[in-house]
């Protein structure tokens, strides 16, 4: 492995590396994203990509106020229109019949070049927007699910989002479950929050190593720092491990590599990929250090149109909805899928933030107070298939919200244990 000095650091960490606090954003500055311009060949990353931070450092841009303008209200159950008295559900299901008739995946809306191509022409390349620093899982993911795009590293979750739906980026590849972690649900969130489509998927095989700088031995380290979901998913190992150190949450697994560098700290190891280890010049001190080596990241893949959904391989379509009549409905929604033999992947609750609570009168009991939910619902069928529009249209009747996140093909890799990233 070819160790490279300690790269300058661009921004200090230092605001989100005490206690749980993992924003990096300024103060009062503006947001920014990193434009880091770079190539992937595999995903493998082939050693010397980037040869110092200092390269892409200076191609950094400053997307000022223009980020921070555009954020989007919330879009809850509230936000549903009224129209002669029947709510209207959000379905934002691509209409079939037009789209495949005319070539369209919208209607309403002029055909442009990029309705056409899955890239950019004239041997541009797909710009990837993704949260954290070069060497992050992340970028990872980015390079598995678009071979030879150019990421775009984003600060925030956020950022990545807008960055797509700004046009800097094409596309955005962010994590929202891990086998060990769970969900992230930030992104969650967001998918909520923002108007973009899940146009796919990609499961990365997580391969944590434990770092510090050249010649500190563990006995030294008396913090260790990474991205939360990183720490939870090494929990134990660090245990094992006997290391009698703090564990500090940052935003992301190579930015706590880099941060170490860059202050030259002898008394942190990060957690984080090889490949950040070696891009910031790290010695590894244990490698493979999560707690399972079954450890895999799902990841989707957002852009601003949704895909056309096809029948010719697997499918995953992604919903969210709320419902506002009690806890039963929730049987009977689910049971729309189950009647038609459709497979449940997941299912996730978040609170219903314009309504997180709804009294309840009952004359013998008193009041009592039932949280309200989002159910975010992932299911193994294409929109383009009957039996998933008849789910969806009997969900419609216990739904209060409905939205379709995307219908986009299912990652098939063949499962392999996390021995690299
Ligand atoms: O910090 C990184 O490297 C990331 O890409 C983020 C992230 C996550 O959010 O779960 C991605 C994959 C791993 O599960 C750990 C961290």
């Amino acid at each position: 492995m070819q160790a490279l000095s300690p790269p300058p650091s661009s921004s200090s960490l230092s605001s989100s590396i005490v206690g749980t606090s993992r924003r990096r954003r300024p103060p009062t500055g503006p947001l920014v994203v990193h434009c880091i311009h770079r190539s992937y060949d595999s995903v493998n990353f082939p050693a010397g990509v980037v040869s110092s931070r200092s390269d892409w450092q200076s191609s950094c841009a400053i997307l000022s106020s223009k980020v921070v303008g555009q954020e989007q209200p919330p879009e809850t159950a509230d936000s549903i229109a009224s129209v002669n008295g029947h709510k209207t559900i959000d379905l934002d299901l691509v209409p079939i019949d037009k789209a495949a008739a005319d070539g369209t995946a919208t209607v309403g809306k002029p055909l442009t070049i990029t309705d056409l191509a899955p890239a950019p022409m004239h041997g541009s390349q797909l710009r990837v927007a993704y949260q954290g620093v070069p060497g992050a899982y992340s970028e990872a993911a980015a390079g598995k699910a678009y071979p030879k795009c150019e990421a775009i590293p984003c600060d925030q979750f956020e950022v990545a989002f807008q960055a797509v739906e700004l046009w800097i980026a094409d596309r955005a590849v962010l994590p929202v479950e891990n086998s060990l972690g769970g969900s992230i649900h930030r992104n969650y969130d967001l998918l909520l929050r923002h108007r973009l489509h899940i146009v796919g998927e990609v499961q990365l095989p997580v391969h944590h190593c434990l770092m510090a700088l050249p010649g500190v031995r563990k006995e030294y380290i008396t913090r260790v720092i990474s991205h939360p979901q990183a720490l939870a998913q090494c929990e134990h190992t660090l245990t094992k491990l006997g290391l009698q150190a703090a564990r500090e949450a940052v935003d992301d697994t190579a930015g706590a590599a880099e941060y170490i560098a860059a202050n030259n700290l002898r008394d942190t190891a990060a957690i984080a990929s090889a490949r950040a280890a070696e891009l910031y010049g790290m010695q590894i001190l244990a490698d493979g250090i999560q707690d399972d080596c079954g450890n895999v990241t799902r990841f989707v893949m957002l852009a601003r149109e949704p895909i056309i959904p096809r029948t010719d391989r697997p499918f995953k379509t992604s919903i969210v909805f709320a419902h506002d009549k009690g806890t039963s409905v929730l049987f009977k929604v689910l049971s729309a899928f189950a009647f038609r033999n459709i497979n449940l992947t997941k299912i996730e609750s978040r609170p219903h933030r314009n309504r997180p609570i709804r009294l309840v009168d009952d004359a013998n009991v008193g009041t009592a107070k039932h949280f309200e939910y989002l159910f975010y619902v992932d299911f193994e069928a294409s929109m383009a298939e009957v039996r998933a529009q008849n789910a969806l249209a009997e969900v419609q009747e216990f739904a209060s919200f409905l939205r379709v996140l995307g219908s986009y093909p299912m990652d098939m890799t063949p499962w392999s244990p996390s021995g690299g990233d």
